[in-house]
C-alpha cells in the first residue's frame, strides 16, 4: 500500500514546459521508435551527452486509453526512479512546449540487441549466457519494485560498447497491481506475449517471464520459438499459441542441456508450469553460467 500511495501522491508543483529545441543541441536522431524520437543530443544547461526521448502525442493518448480509469503512471514517472546497472539511467522528464512528454537519459553508446541477435558473431556467441543474466537482473530488479514491463524484446534492449546490457524502454510499464492485473487489454510486441495476455486472463508478472524467455531463445537461436512465415502479428501468434514450442537444443545443437531446459522452463503456456520467479531463473542461468565458464569472475 506503501507503495500505491507514494506512486500516486501529490508530485511537486508541475515543472514548467521545456522548448526543447532552446534547451538541448541536437546532434543527430538514434532511433525512431513506434512511440517517439530518440536524438543524441547535448543539455545546454550541464553540457553533457545525452539521449532525448519525445513521446508523439498523438500516439501516447491512444495508448492512454486502453488504460483509462486506471491512473497508469507515464514513461517518465517510471523511468526516474529506477536505479539498476541493467537499465538505463533517466535524469529527467517533462513536458515539452509542444505539450509532450520528454524524457532526458544517459547517452548509451552500444548497439541494439536485436542487432547482435540478427547477426550471431563471435561477440553475440561468446557472451549470449553472460547478457541473458544481465538482462534477468534488470527484470528482476523491475518485478522487485513492483513493475511488470510488458514489452521485454531485443528491440528494447541496448548492448554496450562494454558488454553492459540496458533495458531502456519503459512505455508500457504497469504496476503490479490487481487493476493492471485484471484480463484486459493486449499491448505489448504479439510474438513475445505470453499467452495468458492473448487470451485476455488475468496476468501478473509472469508475462515478463515468457517474453524474457522468447527472448533468450533468440539469442541462442536467432530464430522465435514459434515457426511462423508471417510478420509479428496478434493472427500469426493466435494459430500457434497451443502448439508447444519448438526445442532450443535441437534448434542449437551444440547448446547446454540445463541452459536450454532453463529457457524451455520460461516458455510454458501455463504460467503456473514457467519459473515462479525471475529470480530463480536468472540464479539457475547463473549457475549453469559459472559450471560453463562464461561469467565475469566476480559474478
Ligand atoms: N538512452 C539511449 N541511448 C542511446 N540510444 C537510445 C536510448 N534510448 C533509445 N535509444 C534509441 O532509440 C530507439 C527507440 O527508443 P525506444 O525503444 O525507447 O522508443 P519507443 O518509441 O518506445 O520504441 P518502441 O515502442 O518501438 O519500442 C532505440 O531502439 C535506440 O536505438
Amino acid at each position: 500500500m506503501k507503495f500505491l500511495k507514494k506512486l500516486f501522491a501529490p508530485g511537486p508543483a508541475k515543472a514548467r514546459p521545456v522548448d526543447v529545441k532552446k534547451r538541448f543541441e541536437l546532434i543527430g536522431r538514434v532511433g525512431q521508435g513506434s512511440m517517439s524520437k530518440v536524438w543524441r543530443a547535448r543539455d545546454s544547461m550541464s553540457g553533457k551527452p545525452v539521449a532525448l526521448k519525445v513521446l508523439d502525442k498523438a500516439k501516447t493518448a491512444r495508448l492512454e486509453k486502453r488504460f483509462v480509469g486506471l491512473n497508469r503512471p507515464p514513461e517518465g514517472v517510471v523511468a526516474i526512479g529506477l536505479r539498476h546497472p541493467n537499465i538505463v539511467r533517466t535524469h529527467e522528464h517533462g513536458l515539452t512546449t509542444d505539450g509532450e512528454q520528454y524524457l532526458v537519459m544517459e547517452f548509451v553508446e552500444g548497439v541494439g540487441l536485436s542487432y547482435l541477435v540478427d547477426r550471431q558473431n563471435e561477440r553475440m556467441k561468446t557472451n549470449c549466457l553472460w547478457y541473458a543474466v544481465q538482462l534477468g537482473e534488470a527484470l528482476d530488479y523491475l518485478h522487485r519494485h513492483q513493475w511488470i514491463h510488458r514489452d521485454l524484446c531485443p528491440r528494447n534492449i541496448i548492448v554496450s560498447d562494454e558488454d553492459v546490457v540496458k533495458l531502456i524502454d519503459f512505455g508500457l510499464v504497469v504496476p503490479n497491481t490487481p487493476p493492471f492485473r485484471a484480463p484486459g487489454n493486449r499491448t505489448g510486441t504479439a510474438s513475445y506475449m505470453a499467452p495468458e495476455l492473448i487470451k485476455r486472463l488475468a496476468t501478473d508478472e509472469r508475462i515478463d517471464i515468457f517474453s524474457y524467455a522468447v527472448t533468450v531463445f533468440e539469442m541462442f537461436a536467432k530464430q522465435l520459438p514459434w515457426k511462423t512465415d508471417q510478420a509479428d502479428t496478434m493472427e500469426s501468434v493466435l494459430q500457434h499459441i497451443n502448439t508447444p514450442p519448438r526445442d532450443l537444443k535441437k534448434l542449437v545443437p551444440g547448446i547446454d542441456e540445463q541452459v536450454a531446459a532453463t529457457v524451455m522452463k520460461g516458455l510454458a503456456n501455463d504460467p503456473r508450469d514457467r519459473w515462479p520467479t525471475v529470480r530463480k531463473m536468472v540464479d539457475d542461468l547463473k549457475a549453469s553460467g559459472r559450471r560453463l565458464n562464461l561469467l565475469p569472475a566476480d559474478e
